[in-house]
């Protein structure tokens, strides 16, 4: 926060849009033209804050996608990010959000069954789906059946199915392409179920894989990959613990490390935005990083 009380954004970004600002006023752009920034950095006093400031960012896009393509589609991820969703169920987003054009889609499960406790699925239902309309049929659970191979496929395969149905576009890439991805970040930087060095990180033909020894347990779990994740329009990686302040440190200065942390690995189409909490941004410079590029490697 600076001393208004005002969110810092990071100077880095402010940079990057005065001279988007520059190159677009020379070729003749307005304002109206306006492009979004790549990377934003959100930094708040406290977990309060970024709930806040989560379910306003989340609402908005709601409303832009909504009024662009009629549907927003959301892919949600496990651990504490349901509970930072928890101010986009209250007033005033239980009643201006129109729900019934929201498609719902995990980046990561865990291989147990849908009612178990473990489940990205029950864990999204009891602390966000069940307090909202959003259709049922709009909802699209990672389904255990048998092996994490064989569940993989078949989510693959739902997914291709609503791409030829035309109820998902299609990337240039050619994946999948979602309009917003909220995602979290772990203590080793592991994002979605990608863990540093382990092969799913490199997956670059598949759109869903799986892993049976997932340093977090449980062991076996299906995550989108990385050219799915990076072909969403937005990103926002949710972060509120010091535990995770490392990982952060590392994605937003773009510090070298090895293994490469899958979280910086992570870039969105159109924008990335870091919703952090004090704790969270307590491993980076103080105020906002300053406007340098990335550090030589
Ligand atoms: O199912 C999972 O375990 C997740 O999808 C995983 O990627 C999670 O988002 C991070 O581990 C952050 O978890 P926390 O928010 O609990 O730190």
């Amino acid at each position: 926060m600076d001393r208004l009380g005002v969110p810092c954004i990071s100077l880095r970004t402010c940079y990057k849009n005065s001279l988007i600002h520059k190159s677009l006023a020379s070729m003749g752009f307005t304002e109206e033209n306006e492009v979004k920034p790549k990377t934003r950095v959100l930094r708040y006093d406290t977990e309060e804050d970024v709930a806040v400031a989560l379910a306003k960012y989340t609402a908005e896009l709601s409303a832009k996608y909504i009024k662009e393509k009629g549907s927003f589609s959301v892919v949600l991820s496990g651990g504490t990010l349901i509970e930072t969703m928890r101010k986009l169920v209250e007033c005033p987003y239980k009643e201006s959000v129109d729900w019934s054009k929201w498609l719902i889609f995990w980046v990561d499960e865990r291989v147990v069954p849908l009612d178990d406790p473990r489940s990205n699925y029950k864990l999204a239902l009891d602390g966000f789906l069940s307090k909202v309309p959003i259709p049922a049929k709009n909802i699209y659970p990672i389904h255990y059946n048998s092996s994490p191979d064989h569940v993989a496929k078949d989510y693959e395969a739902r997914l291709k199915i609503l791409v030829e149905k035309k109820i998902l576009p299609l990337s240039p890439t050619g994946f999948p392409k979602f309009d917003l991805m909220l995602l979290g970040v772990g203590q080793n930087g592991h994002v979605a179920s990608l863990f540093p060095n382990h092969p799913q990180c490199h997956e670059k033909k598949r759109w869903v894989t799986f892993i049976t020894d997932s340093p977090k347990p449980p062991p076996h779990r299906i995550t989108l990959t990385f050219p799915v994740i990076n072909s969403a329009s937005d990103i926002a990686m949710v972060v509120t613990d010091k535990k995770e302040a490392y990982p952060v440190y590392v994605a937003i200065e773009h510090i070298h490390v090895k293994p490469k942390l899958p979280c910086a690995e992570v870039k969105a189409a159109e924008e990335l935005t870091w919703f952090l909490d004090k704790a969270a941004a307590s491993d980076l410079p103080p105020g906002p990083p300053l406007p340098h590029g990335p550090p030589v490697m």
